[in-house]
């Protein structure tokens, strides 16, 4: 599949040729550097975009199976955090009462029981970042897609909603693909990390990161994570300074220049 925005000379290649496969369950995380077409991939998996060439086939069992959480949050300033999370819930014309015990569920597990008749902008990024996960899981989807959900907060929260999400789909087993600037990040979560290239994106290596299931945050502390997070920001490092790169090389953490 591939995807192009504009015509004639003044095309730009923005994606592939990908050509992946994501198995029911499975929690796929794609890296890769800025402008690569990773959105552009996330939102063809959404049915917002379609593919240039090629196809994304579907594989679920109802008519709108995916649910979708960005990084800017996504909610709905004038609602109340309840009615936020009840929002898909009353897309899909769930009764009232069910609606509200569902959506009262999910806050109870995200810890929002005390702010559900609160606005959002009364709560701080971490809670709405929780808000909007509290309202994509209500609905139940077979596909969360997400966007770099967790890149505006700041690193201790970043680490303790990884751990939540991880908890969460751990028991749900939602089928996920989800986009992230951060190894770490992919490294903790996914099943499978998915590494892209440089504009257009296409997929340069794959990786499963050799950590069971349930697992916890505590696999950040192992040799086989350090391990793994610098052979792929060796692979990565490649695509974001190499020629084909179109920004400068990202910010670099304090562990020898691997980024987290
Ligand atoms: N609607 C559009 N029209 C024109 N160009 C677009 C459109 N959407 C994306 N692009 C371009 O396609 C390329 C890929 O964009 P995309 O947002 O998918 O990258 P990304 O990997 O998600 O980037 P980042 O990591 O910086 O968020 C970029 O060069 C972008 O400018």
């Amino acid at each position: 599949m591939t995807r192009s925005f504009g015509r004639g000379r003044g095309a730009l290649a923005a994606l592939g040729p990908v050509d992946a496969e994501i198995a029911p369950g499975e929690f796929v995380c794609l890296v890769g550097p800025s402008g690569c077409g990773k959105s552009t991939l996330l939102r063809i998996a959404a049915g917002l975009l379609r593919p240039s060439r090629g196809e994304l086939e579907l594989r679920a069992t109802t008519a709108h199976p995916a649910a979708m959480i960005f990084q800017d949050y996504g909610i709905h300033d004038w609602k109340t955090v309840l009615a936020n999370v009840r929002f898909g819930l009353d897309i899909q014309r769930v009764p009232r009462k069910e609606a509200d015990e569902r959506a009262r569920s999910w806050l109870a597990r995200l810890g929002l029981t005390d702010f559900a008749g609160a606005y959002p902008a009364a709560l701080s990024g971490g809670m709405r970042q929780r808000v909007a996960l509290a309202r994509a899981l209500a609905v139940e989807p077979e596909i969360l897609l997400m966007d770099e959900p967790f890149a505006a907060l700041d690193a201790q929260l970043r680490t303790l909603l990884q751990d939540e999400l991880l908890d969460l789909t751990q028991t749900t087993r939602t089928t996920t693909l989800f986009i992230t600037h951060s190894l770490e990040e992919a490294l903790v979560l996914g099943d499978r990390v998915l590494v892209m290239s440089a504009r257009p994106g296409r997929i340069i290596a794959e990786r499963r990161p050799p950590f069971g299931r349930p697992r916890t945050g505590e696999v950040r502390a192992t040799p086989a994570f350090t391990a793994l997070k610098a052979e792929l920001w060796e692979l990565l490092r490649g695509e974001v300074t190499g020629p084909g790169a179109r920004r400068a090389a990202p910010h670099q953490g304090a562990e020898g220049g691997v980024p987290a």
